[in-house]
């Protein structure tokens, strides 16, 4: 393989606070090795629409401590194609970027998948995604981020509900990743956790609520990931309004708030690390792989594996410690 020149950093998909830090590690790692370095804005569209910026050091001067992403990202329809994806490398190559580092979910990983396989790049992914759903790190960018935000949002959520005795139905984000939910849940020390990797049925979540009741709980909150299969908070608030009437009875909806915020000390190391392993990763000749942390060292994992292995789970311990811890 000939020695890489220039090497495009970029992130796509759902933003995450971390993935600065991320960024600044690549381009400082990639122009302290002798590397040039382009950012590319807005993803995969970025790419195909020529989003390039030549990077410098200073260029990332001030930004490790900023949530979401200076490249900016986006969902790009056009790099699902074939077409799109040749229109992408041509930019590529005119541009002289002989590597990558996308910084994303499994969806950035499978478009940089893709665009190797079919045109030999190498490519080095970085997982920045609030879900913790890749498998081959322990922790991805942004998910300690925001599950802290999630926590003070209970937190705060908890007084009101003590005060006036209320349930409250709070919903996180999780499309199809209980992972925010499941430690949060623990962390804001939740009444139930109804998650998308495991039915919950709604008269097992009322008797819950009852003993909780009648054992002079003066609140009560349930997290739901919004990925859960009852519907989300709406939907179970509805159901369960309909046979028990102890509390009285509100949802709180998180959004997008859980996505945005200056990243924590940890996600800022992290970023730092996944960067910096990234490139140093790409000079040694390695391609189609993801960096991830685990047991507190870096490691390589094949993409396709990140991508397609969904054998970790969720921890069921958790589940059930938090079950005990709540009555
Ligand atoms: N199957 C695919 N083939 C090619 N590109 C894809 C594919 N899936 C996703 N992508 C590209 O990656 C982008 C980000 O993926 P998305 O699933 O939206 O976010 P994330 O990377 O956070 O999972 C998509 O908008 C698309 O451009
Ligand atoms: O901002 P959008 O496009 O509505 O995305 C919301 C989604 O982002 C996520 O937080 C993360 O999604 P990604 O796979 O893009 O990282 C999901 O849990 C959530 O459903
Ligand atoms: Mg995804």
């Amino acid at each position: 393989m000939a020695s890489i020149k220039k090497i495009g950093v970029f992130t796509s998909g759902g933003d995450a606070p971390g993935m600065n830090a991320c960024v600044r590690a690549v381009v400082r790692t990639g122009i302290y090795l002798g590397k040039q370095v382009v950012g590319i804005h807005q993803g995969y569209q970025g790419m195909i629409d020529k989003k390039f910026i030549n990077m410098d050091a200073r260029s990332v001067r001030n930004i490790i401590q900023l949530g979401g992403t200076v490249l900016k990202t986006a969902r790009c329809a056009e790099f699902r194609t074939p077409e799109g994806r040749e229109k992408a490398y041509k930019n590529l190559v005119e541009e002289g970027i002989d590597a990558l580092v996308p910084i994303g979910g499994d969806g950035t990983f499978t478009g940089a998948e893709f665009l190797s396989r079919e045109f030999g790049i190498p490519v080095i992914c970085v997982p920045g995604t609030i879900d913790n759903d890749l498998y081959g790190s322990d922790f991805t960018l942004g998910y300690d981020t925001a599950t802290n935000t999630v926590i003070e949002a209970i937190d705060k959520i908890r007084d009101t509900a003590a005060s006036h005795d209320r349930l409250f139905f709070v919903e996180v984000m999780g499309r199809d990743s209980g992972c925010i939910a499941l430690h949060a849940g623990v962390a804001g020390g939740a009444e139930a956790i109804l998650l998308p990797e495991k039915e919950t049925a709604i008269d097992d979540l009322i008797v819950k609520l009852e003993e909780g009741a009648l054992s002079k709980k003066s609140s009560c909150i349930v997290i739901i990931a919004e990925g859960d299969k009852n519907g989300g908070a709406y939907n179970v608030a509805k159901r369960v309004k309909e046979k028990f009437d102890f509390y009285d009875i509100k949802v709180t909806i998180l959004g997008h708030l859980q996505r945005g915020g200056t990243p924590s000390s940890f996600d800022r190391v992290l970023g730092s690390r996944m960067g910096y392993a990234a490139v140093k990763a790409l000079i040694a000749g390695e391609t189609r792989k993801m960096v991830g942390l685990k047991g507190n060292m870096i490691q390589l994992t094949d993409l396709e594996e990140a991508i397609h292995n969904h054998s970790f789970k969720l921890e069921e311990d958790l589940l059930e410690m938090a079950t005990i811890l709540s009555i």
